[in-house]
């Protein structure tokens, strides 16, 4: 068909790659889920529903592009690695960025009502941003990980003492949201400790780990049945399921003998 006069506006167009033979990752994160969290009345400081609800959109992520080989999530926000050698829609950047932020916005959206309850109903569409890094080292991408789930312990540890304060029933009136700062500004990882364990009886390590450690994703291979023969034989094949585990993404025990090994080669 012959082009039309206006075709020459496509050299406009620029697509940058991404840095082949390096480790990329996407992340995802919540746009103004401070405010979101507040309108659907998720649970403080962590709302176990929404958390499911997030992982099952990164599980739909990782089942449609096989060329992610972990995910990990906390909060509002999801990252994902893809495989060095990918050739993902040519590296092309803002295809992947962008087909990956709308995937999982999209199962995000799908699932609300079976993960959050017919009661709380979608007031709004939520939307997510992303953006991809290119890291050339297997160090790069540990520590790129370690710091995400670095920063889910900080924030936990933080929330769960804060709104320990607010929320204790036994003060009256009640704690202000200011109160709660100022005792909590300059405070060590363990007087948070000590506050939740004396004055709440609570022992942070005994908190869901999927709280204080958040969620990784990765695939399994495994053999799953597809047909039976007329004669009753039941014939199978390898398939890669994606898992989710509350683990220490942090430690060498991960990629070297966990879950994680092989995934950096
Ligand atoms: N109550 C509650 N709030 C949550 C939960 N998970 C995430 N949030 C909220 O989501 C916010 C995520 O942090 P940010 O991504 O820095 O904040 P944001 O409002 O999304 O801002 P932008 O990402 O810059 O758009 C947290 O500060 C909480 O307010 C949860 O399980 N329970
Ligand atoms: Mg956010």
């Amino acid at each position: 068909m012959a082009k039309s006069k206006y075709e020459y506006v496509k050299h406009f167009e620029q697509h940058q790659t991404l840095l082949r033979n390096t480790y990329v990752v996407i992340r995802v994160d919540g746009h103004g889920f401070h405010r979101f969290s507040q309108e659907h009345n998720f649970e403080k400081p962590n709302d176990l529903r929404a958390l499911h609800l997030a992982n099952e959109a990164a599980k739909g992520v990782m089942t449609d592009i096989q060329d992610i080989v972990l995910a990990y999530g906390e909060s509002d926000e999801y990252s994902f690695l893809l495989r060095r050698d990918s050739t993902l829609f040519k590296r092309r950047e803002a295809k992947i960025v962008s087909t990956i932020a709308s995937l999982f916005t999209s199962y995000y959206v799908v699932n609300w009502f079976k993960f959050m309850g017919d009661s709380t109903l979608l007031r709004y569409p939520p939307s997510f941003d992303a953006r991809a890094v290119c890291y050339p080292t297997a160090e790069n991408v540990r520590d790129y990980f370690s710091w995400r789930q670095a920063d889910c312990h900080i924030n936990n540890l933080y929330n769960t003492t804060f709104w320990a304060l607010v929320q204790d029933p036994t003060k009256n009136p009640p704690m202000t949201t200011t109160q709660a700062q100022a005792i909590l500004k300059d405070t060590t990882s363990a007087s948070k400790n000590e506050i939740l364990f004396k004055q709440f009886n609570i022992n942070y390590n005994t908190l869901p780990e999927i709280f204080r450690k958040g969620s990784v994703l990765f695939r399994r291979k495994m053999m799953v049945p597809v047909k039976e023969t007329e004669q009753g034989n039941v014939i199978e094949r390898e398939k890669s399921i994606v898992h989710i585990a509350h683990v220490d993404i942090i430690a060498d025990e991960f990629w070297l003998t966990g879950d994680g090994k092989g995934i950096l080669e």
